[in-house]
């Protein structure tokens, strides 16, 4: 059962932050150009950013005066363009220059961004084309996936806002609090203590939320898992009575969950208002400060409103540098994440003169072959066949006696440690391996639908198959009639795991798939339980005919299927240790033998 004490979340931290982020950068280096205008552009928006606001101190104080002077002259009130006019125009060409900078900057930090999350994906595309089949064995789908979608979402969304704010942070900081100084040290005083005192209470809520959030995370993972769990065993939980502790269980789960949440929204809930109180009653002593000033005419209306400008300027990058440096943390971490699937190591290359293969015989050989999934653990010991052309050769054995491992061989999907297998006396290792998957064709129990039509699944071997010869092959794998059937025929597209077909119909268009491409060699998994006993008959049927004139191999699960195959590999532990024809192998009084005569005795 599910516990959630196995249960860990670790916190987006990379692992060498410093060398990621070269790595992220040297992938940047075709960028260089745009790179360097964006680097100008956060230049000038910082320096225009924190300096209008000074300027405007003395743009709206000059403003009041012609308004009073207007005033006590009891005349009507006009802008000379000289100074007055031309400062304001001054002041809006400031502001519109400050936002032309920002989204200027924005827009080509959006197509840095972009450009390089497509070369990544396009990496990873590839790489995924190269990697052997253990790395997919020790990996969950969910994973890979992950590294093409959220992670590098994440990198792209930090390179275009984060890494913005972050560069403007010090900047920013830095010229609006020299500014606040230079207006009043003592009212900069004055909202330092409170942004102190704010940032340590974010701090703390902070710290305990994220306690919370994984209790939350936690829970939520155990309830999950539980209710996965019970939903899949519902039969047995109810055969063995076990209704009531399940039900007990889950209630627990629940209620864990409900507490564990009610703290972190009431956490997440709280820290905002709390900050904002923080930030009025700071704002709130700096006015009355500034308005006694003001009336003491110690201080002009444009320098407290250039005052409250630099505030709310230097608390943004007080208040939300731990979120953006949080934010570079964890895009640094899913870039990490990236870089070591992308150095994951790749299947052997192909041979460098390969040998072309055209038209196969289909006479496969096995010669001392070795083979083991872990580098010390040999599976597979010296094996030694040969099939000449158009042989039958059964493989049996019971679970997890190597069967499938012959095949992923054979297909060259593993590499041997020992020995050499043989197509047409070659070694495979000296085709590629497009050409050598070329000789084969595979009908496997799990079949293998796309998306896509059913004429496009079956010529999926041979894209350039005419409609005449995709319908040949239906009709050689007796479904022809049953797709005729379907709404639009052969253009009926599959969806949803094709799911409107059952499993027998499924497999049926794999065989004409493999009828199309007319392999000199195919590898047949039969089905075993998942089909009617007339459904099998058919399938059986498809096969039998598709074996006529090629080397097959057929994984058999059911003895009587196989009397009439020319060789019988009898596998144990990852080993041949019987080898003939069914004959010779009920002569021998073996291991074949026993499994044969406890099943038809
Ligand atoms: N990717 C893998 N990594 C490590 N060990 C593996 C891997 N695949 C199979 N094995 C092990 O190799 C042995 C042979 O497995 P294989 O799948 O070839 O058996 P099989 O005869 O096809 O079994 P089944 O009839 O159940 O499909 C088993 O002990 C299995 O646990």
């Amino acid at each position: 059962m599910s516990d959630k004490r196995d249960i860990k979340f670790d916190k987006e931290v990379p692992k060498d932050a410093r060398k990621t982020a070269i790595r992220l950068f040297q992938q940047l280096k075709n960028q260089r150009v745009r790179l360097t205008i964006v680097a100008v552009c956060i230049v000038f928006y910082t320096v225009l950013n924190v300096c209008t606001p000074y300027y405007s101190a003395g743009v709206i104080d000059n403003l009041l005066s012609a308004i009073k002077n207007c005033v006590e002259a009891g005349t009507s009130f006009s802008i000379s363009w000289n100074p007055l006019g031309r400062q304001m125009v001054t002041l809006f060409f400031l502001y519109v220059l400050t936002s032309v900078f920002y989204h200027f900057q924005a827009y080509l930090m959006a197509s840095v961004a972009e450009r390089l999350i497509l070369t990544l994906r396009k990496q990873i595309s590839s790489k995924l084309h190269k990697l052997p089949l253990y790395f997919y064995d020790g990996n969950k789908p969910g994973e890979i996936l992950s590294r093409v979608t959220s992670d590098l979402d994440k990198v792209s969304e930090t390179l275009q806002t984060g890494l913005l704010k972050l560069l403007t942070a010090i900047g920013t900081l830095v010229g609006a609090v020299a500014f606040m100084i230079y207006f009043s040290p003592l009212l900069t005083a004055v909202f330092l203590i409170f942004t102190v005192i704010s940032l340590w209470v974010t701090k703390m809520v902070a710290k305990k939320n994220l306690e919370c959030a994984a209790d939350r995370q936690r829970a939520l993972a155990y309830l999950t898992g539980i209710a996965e769990e019970y939903y899949t065993g519902r039969d047995v939980i109810r055969a063995y009575n076990h209704e009531k502790e399940s039900m007990e269980t889950m209630n627990s789960a629940v209620d864990e969950l409900r507490n564990a949440t009610k703290k972190t929204d009431f956490l997440t809930n709280c820290v905002n208002p709390l900050i904002r109180l923080l930030s009025r009653c700071s704002q709130a002593a700096i006015m009355l400060l500034a308005c006694k000033w003001m009336l003491e005419g110690r201080m002009s209306l444009g320098i407290v409103q250039a005052f409250f400008q630099y505030i709310n300027m230097a608390a943004e990058p007080l208040t939300e540098t731990s979120y953006m440096l949080n934010s570079l943390q964890s895009a640094l971490a899913s870039a990490e994440r990236t870089f070591h699937f992308l150095d994951a190591g790749e299947e052997k290359p192909d041979t460098v003169a390969p040998v072309l293969l055209k038209n196969a015989k289909g006479e496969i050989a096995f010669e001392n072959v070795s083979f083991g999934y872990v580098p010390d653990k040999m599976l597979m010991k010296n094996i030694s066949f040969t099939a000449k052309p158009g042989q039958k050769i059964a493989v049996v054995g019971s679970t997890g006696a190597g069967k499938t491992t012959l095949i992923n061989l054979l297909m060259r999907f593993y590499e041997v440690d020992g020995g050499k297998i043989t197509i047409d006396g070659v070694p495979t290792t000296d085709l590629t391996r497009k050409e050598l998957r070329h000789n084969f064709g595979m009908v496997l129990q799990d079949t293998w639908l796309f998306g896509g039509t059913i004429a496009e699944n079956i010529a999926y071997g041979k894209p350039d198959a005419t409609m005449e010869e995709i319908k040949a092959a239906a009709k050689a794998a007796k479904v022809d009639y049953f797709i005729r059937t379907m709404p639009q025929g052969y253009h009926t597209v599959l969806d949803n795991e094709a799911a409107n077909l059952s499993v027998g119909q499924r497999q049926l268009i794999t065989i004409a798939r493999v009828f199309l491409c007319n392999p000199p060699i195919i590898i047949l998994d039969e089905a075993t339980s998942s089909v009617d006993t007339r459904t099998e008959a058919e399938i059986g049927k498809a096969m039998k005919k598709l074996m006529n004139g090629r080397t097959s191999f057929v994984i058999a699960h059911r003895l009587s299927t196989i009397r009439d195959a020319d060789n019988i590999l009898f596998m144990e532990n990852g080993n041949i240790i019987e080898q003939g024809n069914h004959k010779e192998l009920l002569k021998k009084q073996g291991a074949y033998a026993a499994l044969y005569y406890s099943q038809f005795a």
